[in-house]
């Protein structure tokens, strides 16, 4: 993906596109990993990390999956989670809600935050402050945030739920302790899945964005033509009644397309102009993988950890751009069907 920055955001503003009017997402800068074998300044410990997220948000919902996959969520003082309201604003990702004349009683509250001597921040925008003070870019989610070295490990969430399938293993239930989602004693699923992440990341997970945020035809047409050609790719590969993309098991390809499909009814067919077809109407065999992820799998991995308020809001409210009046639309009825439907 490119590097390029396309504009300048000292303010965590909201400008998306640049001037050719596509969207374009920054490059991750924190890129450290906790390592079971304390090969890095990170080691595993107790009481020392912490996962803050946007419950709105795709990609954090994938750290949040896969931190209660592997009964991360069990163990106190592990790697507690903070979440901020789902209003994203011009000073960024907040943990209190904003108070101006216009923003005033938009968003659904998160969490806050709770971690020890960081009580009184309000906007994640600080916590990247501590951990670089020149940091000029746009301050994401996820992050995990080491509160030992007051820094952040890592804000790039295909790394952060590749470090979670192995780095905690010492403290969690013996029963989740060899789950994996790239196993690396399976080399050639490992291929799949990345086979699989290569295109499922720029045509679905980011290419709803790229529709959304566009602000020229051409870009627009140009990102929702193969966002649903590569649906169209899924749906084929899911017809032949498979439970999982790969490997007939449950796999980080799963978990990474379904934090897309499962705001896509409710948010991406609106909000983002993805209105080609449903997933509802136009995809049973998508729909019925997402229906069984979200109702069966993982204890209540995918169901506990999707709040479609804060989903809907969030999208809704945050883009001025897109939606002047941040009215939230009340449907669709049913933000996902049961899956008997
Ligand atoms: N590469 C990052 C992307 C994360 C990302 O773009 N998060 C968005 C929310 S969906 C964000 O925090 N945006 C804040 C902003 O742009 O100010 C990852 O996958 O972790």
């Amino acid at each position: 993906m490119s590097t390029q920055t396309t504009h300048k955001h000292t303010d965590g503003s909201t400008k998306w596109s640049s001037n050719d009017g596509r969207f374009r997402r920054q490059e991750s800068s924190f890129r450290n990993f906790i390592t079971k074998d304390g090969n890095s300044d990170f080691k595993p410990e107790l009481n020392r990390y912490h996962l803050i997220c946007a419950m709105a948000c795709p990609w954090a919902h994938r750290s949040m999956i896969v931190r209660k996959l592997k009964g991360i969520d069990k163990v106190k003082g592990l790697l507690p989670l903070h979440t901020v309201d789902s209003l994203l604003g011009p000073e960024g990702w907040t943990f209190v809600p904003y108070d101006s004349e216009e923003l005033k009683g938009l968003g659904i509250p998160g969490t806050g935050i709770k971690i020890p001597g960081h009580e009184d921040k309000k906007r994640i925008r600080e916590l990247y402050l501590t951990a670089n003070p020149d940091y000029k870019d746009r301050c994401t989610v996820p992050i995990i945030w080491d509160n030992k070295l007051n820094t952040v490990v890592n804000n790039e969430s295909s790394e952060i739920i590749r470090m979670l399938n192995t780095c905690f293993d010492d403290f969690i239930d013996p029963k989740y302790r060899n789950l994996t989602f790239y196993p690396e004693d399976d080399k050639s699923l490992q291929k799949e899945i990345d086979g699989l992440n290569e295109w499922i990341y720029p045509c679905i997970n980011n290419g709803v964005y790229k529709s959304g945020f566009a602000t020229k035809q051409d870009a627009y047409e140009e990102s929702v033509k193969p966002l649903f050609e590569h649906l169209d790719k899924v749906e084929k590969i899911l017809s032949d009644g498979r439970d999982y993309l790969a490997g007939g098991r449950l796999t980080e390809a799963d978990i990474r397309l379904f934090t897309t499909i499962i705001r896509f009814d409710p948010v991406y067919v609106g909000h983002f102009k993805c209105n080609i077809k449903t997933i509802r109407d136009g995809y049973p065999h998508i729909h019925k993988w997402a229906r069984q992820l979200y109702w069966k799998e993982g204890d209540g991995a995918f169901k506990d950890t999707t709040d479609f308020e804060s989903i809907k809001a969030h999208y809704y409210q945050s883009h001025p751009q897109i939606n002047p009046t941040r009215i939230v639309p009340a449907g669709p009825h049913l933000y996902i069907l049961p899956l008997d439907k």
